[in-house]
């Protein structure tokens, strides 16, 4: 029987906040440091239309990563498995999300996964569209479609922010674009992927987000097929293979839910065939995974035997 109401949120939500003191908010795009550490909010979305909800759900926060497996189900759409796995790979690293080792070593070097820093520029890559405003207003109108929320957008700050000091990520870029892996210009290309990184929504958004995966890509509340069942299924198999970095292991292990998670402390789950949830608590762990996140959904998890394994 899955957690009903608020108030067991609110009990579970003030257990997991001790712990995001032990962690840290990610600085490393300058924006981001702004975040106050003790945040801690999530939002269950259920397929009749109730949402449980605990914590500051009203505030919003930038995607990050979590917007790579929302821009794969796109680019999934638009051009089809086939084609997309001849450019990304489909297996996990080990290592950190923005680690260039394993393009090096790799023959032929297309990035392992697209949950990767690599393989997510190279997916943005593919979004369809004529110039980066076409490609970034198709993304962000998927966006709309999936929450019902035509008034989600960007966060200018943080995009900025990431654009000015995404060396590492340009490196990545570059790599590729030697490789022949990227055709198109870098700059271009980090202008995309920067905006998509700082698309911003709230916990209760990113909760419907969740539920539509959950749901093999339907929208309970309209009944619209928003995805095909088989992108949904892969966009979910990713999550439990990569969708938490280096750590996605010991999460499968531990909690066992479909879940993909970003540096400004957002984690989006996907309970198959169940319900979606969205979290936010910027404090991080030391592989960049919000600390009190995880810790609220490995109680969530046991409590509720939500495991899928
Ligand atoms: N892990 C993340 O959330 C990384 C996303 C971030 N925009 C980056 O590319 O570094």
């Amino acid at each position: 029987m899955p957690c009903r109401s608020s108030d067991e949120l609110n009990t579970l939500v003030a257990k997991a906040k001790k712990c995001a003191k032990s962690g840290k908010v990610a600085d490393y795009i300058p924006a981001l440091g702004k975040a106050n550490q003790d945040d801690l909010s999530i939002a269950i979305h259920y397929p009749d239309g109730r949402c449980i909800s605990a914590g500051c759900i009203e505030k919003r926060f930038t995607l990050q990563s979590i917007s790579k497996v929302i821009c794969l189900a796109l680019v999934l759409i638009d051009r089809g498995s086939n084609y997309v796995f001849e450019h990304v790979g489909m297996e996990p690293t080990g290592d950190p999300f923005n680690s260039i080792a394993k393009l090096e070593t790799m023959s032929p070097s297309k990035p392992l996964n697209p949950m990767i820093n690599a393989g997510a520029l190279v997916v943005t890559h593919l979004i369809k569209g004529n110039s980066v405003e076409e490609r970034f207003q198709r993304l962000l109108s998927f966006i709309h479609e999936l929450t019902s929320d035509s008034t989600i957008n960007y966060c200018e700050e943080v995009a900025r922010s990431e654009f000015e000091t995404a060396h590492l990520n340009r490196a990545l870029c570059y790599f590729l674009k030697q490789h022949n892996i990227i055709e198109e210009d870098v700059e271009q290309l980090m202008e995309l992927y920067t905006k998509q990184c700082a698309i911003q929504m709230n916990v209760l958004d990113l909760a419907r987000i969740g539920l539509v995966f959950a749901l093999d890509g339907v929208d309970p509340l309209s009944g619209k097929q928003i995805m095909p069942p088989d992108v949904a299924r892969i966009c979910k198999t990713f999550m439990v293979t990569c969708g938490m970095y280096n750590a996605s292991g010991e999460f499968a292990i531990k909690i066992g839910i479909p879940s993909k998670s970003g540096v400004s402390g957002g984690i989006m789950g996907a309970v198959p065939g169940k319900f979606g949830i969205g979290i936010f608590g910027p404090s991080l762990d030391e592989k960049g995974n919000s600390i009190a996140g995880i810790k609220l959904l490995e109680l969530l998890s046991k409590n509720y035997k939500l495991s899928m394994f």
